[in-house]
């Protein structure tokens, strides 16, 4: 140390009593400052004024040494010639102060004072006193006090920005459906907030043992894999913690390979692994080259939370994607099942009338027998149209009470009456996008009929209970077996509601009255349940499709299907044998058998017609209405066949 130049340390240095109420007052106001300031610039520019002021200098900095000299702030003229730099390295050496004057202490010029660690506070001034020395460490330790607070309060500051920008990201993830967009979206947004050049998402396979990078910049096709014990992913996803790598290249977990693939140069990376919401590992994430430098612990608390957020998307993206493609596949599977068989002219015609329904929206109405196939025409028309992806909903109209139908339509809410101890989400609200199937529509209650007209009318149900208008985008099918037309009449069935469900009608004649369906039917069930029952396709032999297309079918295709599926599971040998229906079709079947010997064919047909219609008043117990509709004839003229065959007439009752 040269002459005129004198070291204190804190421990030797005393603060002169007189000097002490100024000191403090200084020291009070160093660091309330801080309290009013929230950015270290701003702050050092007022207190370096204040420090000024106070001790008469006319120059002020805060000079770092990292290692490299720095003047971080300044106030007031910088001397002419250079800064003592010696003077500042001994002050930071000794943790002290430093003084360089005339040998005698009178003012001088220098006055250094550690702040912290490698940072001091330099005065410079003709007016600055050696017995001042004391007052200005004390007031550079105070300082530093004070910085050191701004700094947390920076960084606390910086922080809460960092994760607002986090959850507003997050936000737009959570508004990404599908996964390849997502990945991209999670990618680009992350390289925005981390100042860096580039963001992976490595997806794990972890039946495959590989990752799955995506996006993987610089790639043809934005994909790559890898396998997943190799790199820096590799040993995030299999130990659950982050990596930092300031070097890549000299760190020798690092994977150059990929660089070699791309043609990138990875400088320095971030990697941390992305979790589900179960704690299961399903990748990582990771962020390379990043602007201004490595990446810092800030850094990557940031990306651990951005990461959080990333693979709760990602999970839920891929689970949508999951959900749309078993649907998809659900619908494929149903559709290529919804098969209207049949070679009669009557089902041909059904099947072109469907085709060309099927892409409308119109109000289709179906009419037919029970069992004749009015749901699988409904099917048809919904899994032929542009609904299909979206639900097929049927509702038994006639298996539900007038009050609990109305519930079962249009939901109700929580507490709507006794029983509603949750809310209900009506059929309607479940087929949103598809059809709606009411069966059995002419036993709908008169009530019921004038609620289902006014949503279709107007396209909105509330739910019961509710007063919340729900839009609905649903197409509604109806069927029956009653003769609407005739309820109309009777004014049991609305009429404004019966043209509005019967814009086009699709008329399904019984079975018996298409016999050309009967064995094509009865082929296609077969070939199915064979299936279900794990063996070879059954033949029919001759003798068996005479007798199945002999028999009235009363149950329609349903008593078909019903009788094919026994068969199928009962039947001993590769062929289908009379026998093998026989017990199962009506035993007064087999008396038409003795018709055939040795009668003349009027007789035959007269003996058969007999037959026939005495079975047909006998399967609806005598009622001559209904019977007269199973033979397809009106009543009177079913009494005037029987009249022409001789057959007594009392025997009938209505
Ligand atoms: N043309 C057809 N092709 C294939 N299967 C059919 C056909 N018609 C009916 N079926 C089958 O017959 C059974 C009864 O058909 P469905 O339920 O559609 O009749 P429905 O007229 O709606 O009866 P209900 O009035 O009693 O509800 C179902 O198993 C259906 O798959």
């Amino acid at each position: 140390m040269t002459t005129g130049e004198i070291a204190f340390r804190d421990s030797t240095t005393r603060v002169p009593a007189e000097n002490a109420p100024e000191l403090l007052d200084l020291c009070d106001r160093l660091l309330s400052r801080a309290a009013d300031q929230s950015d270290r610039a701003s702050y050092l520019n007022q207190a370096l004024s204040d420090l000024g002021v106070e001790f008469g200098a006319s120059w002020l900095g805060i000079a770092t040494r990292q290692p490299d000299w720095d003047i971080v702030a300044e106030h007031g003229r910088r001397p002419q010639n250079d800064l003592p730099w010696p003077l500042f390295a001994e002050a930071l050496d000794r943790d002290g102060g430093c003084w360089s004057g005339d040998a005698t202490g009178n003012p001088g010029t220098w006055i250094a004072s550690v702040v912290s660690g490698n940072t001091l506070l330099a005065l410079s001034g003709s007016r600055l006193n050696r017995a001042d020395v004391p007052s200005a460490m004390t007031a550079g330790r105070y300082l530093g006090h004070a910085l050191k607070c701004l700094g947390n309060l920076e960084s606390a500051l910086h922080r809460v920005t960092q994760l607002r920008a986090t959850l507003e990201i997050a936000r737009t993830f959570a508004r990404e459906k599908e996964t390849q967009p997502l990945l991209e979206l999670i990618a680009h947004e992350s390289t925005k907030l981390m100042h860096c050049d580039r963001a992976s998402i490595f997806i794990w396979d972890r039946e495959q043992k590989q990752i799955v990078a995506c996006p993987a910049l610089g790639v043809e096709g934005g994909r790559l894999w890898l396998p997943d014990n190799k790199g820096i992913v590799g040993e995030v996803i299999h130990s659950g913690n982050a990596i930092r790598v300031d070097d890549a290249y000299s760190d020798p977990r690092f994977d150059q390979s990929v660089d070699r693939t791309s043609g990138y140069r990875t400088n320095n990376l971030l990697c941390v692994p992305m979790q589900d919401s179960d704690g299961r590992c399903i990748g990582a994430f990771e962020l390379i080259n990043k602007h201004d430098g490595p990446f810092t612990d800030a850094d990557l608390e940031a990306v651990e939370e951005l990461s959080i957020q990333a693979a709760i998307a990602v999970q839920n993206a891929r689970e949508r994607d999951h959900l749309i493609r078993s649907n998809r596949q659900l619908t494929e599977q149903v559709t290529g099942g919804v098969m209207i068989i049949g070679d009669s002219p009557a089902v041909a015609a059904m099947r072109s009338t469907i085709d060309r329904l099927a892409a409308t929206d119109l109000p289709v109405l179906i009419l037919g027998e029970s069992g004749t196939g009015k749901e699988v025409a409904a099917q048809a028309l919904h899994y032929h149209g542009p609904r299909a992806e979206h639900p097929f909903v049927a509702v038994n109209c006639a298996a539900l009470s007038e009050t609990l139908l109305e519930s079962e339509l249009f939901g109700h809410e929580k507490g709507a009456f006794t029983d509603a101890h949750a809310t209900h989400v009506g059929k309607f609200e479940l087929a949103e996008g598809g059809t709606l199937f009411l069966d059995e529509i002419g036993d709908m209650s008169l009530n019921g009929q004038a609620k289902l007209l006014r949503v279709l009318e107007q396209k909105v149900i509330t739910r019961v209970g509710g007063s919340q208008a729900i839009p609905i985008n649903v197409r509604v099918i109806a069927a029956t077996n009653a003769n609407l037309a005739e309820a109309v009449r009777e004014k049991r069935f609305r009429q404004d509601l019966f043209y509005r469900l019967s814009v086009v009608t699709v008329d399904i004649p019984p079975l018996r009255e298409r016999s050309e369906d009967v064995i094509p039917l009865a082929m296609f069930f077969l070939d199915r349940f064979c299936q279900q029952a794990n063996r070879k396709p059954l033949e029919l032999a001759p003798d068996a499709r005479r007798r199945l297309q002999a028999h009235s079918w009363p149950g329609n295709v349903r008593e078909l299907r019903n009788l094919m599926e026994r068969v199928a599971f009962l039947a001993p040998g590769p062929r289908v044998e009379p026998n093998d229906i026989a017990f199962i079709l009506s035993p007064e079947r087999d008396a038409f058998d003795d018709l055939a010997e040795g009668i003349g064919l009027t007789d035959a047909t007269q003996r058969f017609q007999q037959e026939y219609i005495r079975r047909a008043i006998k399967r609806v117990q005598g009622n001559m209405s209904d019977a007269a509709r199973l033979l397809g004839l009106h009543r009177s003229n079913l009494y005037r066949k029987m009249r022409q065959l001789g057959m007594e007439v009392t025997e009938a009752k209505e």
